[in-house]
């Protein structure tokens, strides 16, 4: 579903894609993993043709998407901060997000708006709105159009655990439908039995990307945090 071949993206003289190549498939749910400034969210910005690579290329659904727009239809986002018109309430920002991007005929997934309780709050403007709600708005948004790729940058960070379980459960449920996912996260522990494969990011390089049952098999343990500590330690003793 989607190819990524040498992509290599330099901002200045900083270097924050090093000739990535990686390749992603259809019911994969894949951790985009590793520390700050790694290259993640550069990453995630060029699959969605926000930033443009320097060289190499990327295809989804075999098209390569360097000048074009249409296969942003087959994704979801849901940004690390979303950002939405202050005095827009809810019920604004998501009629006017669905009357953009709304195709007639296309059935919508409004089980988030449902399950967030997200109508009690439509009249609510979005300046005054807590972080976790504004996260919530955007997640219905990033699952409205039903689309075959979802990418969620650190999408349970300020959800408190009710809405994080919810959000998880939708994860796994759009899963088994075959849908791929990609997630960033710092909470090793939000990703446990969600995953399938974790991509290792470090200064812009692709360090490993590898399926999850793999890594416990290799490591001997079940947890991520725990399964990410012993590959650092053997890293290190490699060294
Ligand atoms: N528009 C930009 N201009 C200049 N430098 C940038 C720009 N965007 C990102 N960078 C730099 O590129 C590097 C990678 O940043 P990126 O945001 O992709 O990291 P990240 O892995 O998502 O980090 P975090 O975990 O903190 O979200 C960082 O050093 C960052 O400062």
């Amino acid at each position: 579903m989607i190819i990524a071949t040498n992509v290599q993206k330099k901002f200045g003289r900083l270097v924050a894609l090093d000739s990535i190549s990686l390749s992603c498939n259809k019911g994969q749910t894949i951790a985009l993993i590793g520390p700050n400034g790694s290259g993640k969210t550069t990453f995630i910005k060029c699959l969605l043709g926000m930033v443009i690579p320097d060289s190499g290329f990327i295809t989804v659904n075999h098209e390569n998407i360097h000048r074009t727009w249409e296969y942003r239809q087959h994704i979801g986002y849901m940004p690390q901060i979303s950002r939405f018109p202050d005095n827009m309430t809810i019920e604004q920002v998501i009629d006017m997000v669905r009357d953009i991007r709304y195709k007639p005929g296309q059935e919508l997934d409004e089980e988030l708006i449902e399950a967030f309780d997200l109508t009690r709050m439509y009249g609510k403007r979005m300046r005054t709105l807590s972080g976790g709600t504004r996260q919530k708005v955007s997640a219905c948004l990033a699952f409205l159009f039903k689309p075959d790729i979802l990418i969620l940058d650190e999408p349970t960070a300020g959800l408190d655990p009710v809405a994080s379980e919810i959000l998880k459960a939708k994860i796994l449920k759009e899963k088994a439908k075959g849908k791929l996912t990609l997630i960033t996260s710092h909470v090793l522990s939000d990703l446990d039995d969600l995953v399938s494969e974790l991509i290792y990011l470090q200064e812009g390089q692709l360090r490993f990307h590898e399926s999850v049952a793999e890594l416990q098999k290799k490591t001997g343990e079940a947890k991520l945090n725990k399964v990410m500590a012993q590959i650092m330690l053997q890293k290190t003793a490699q060294r």
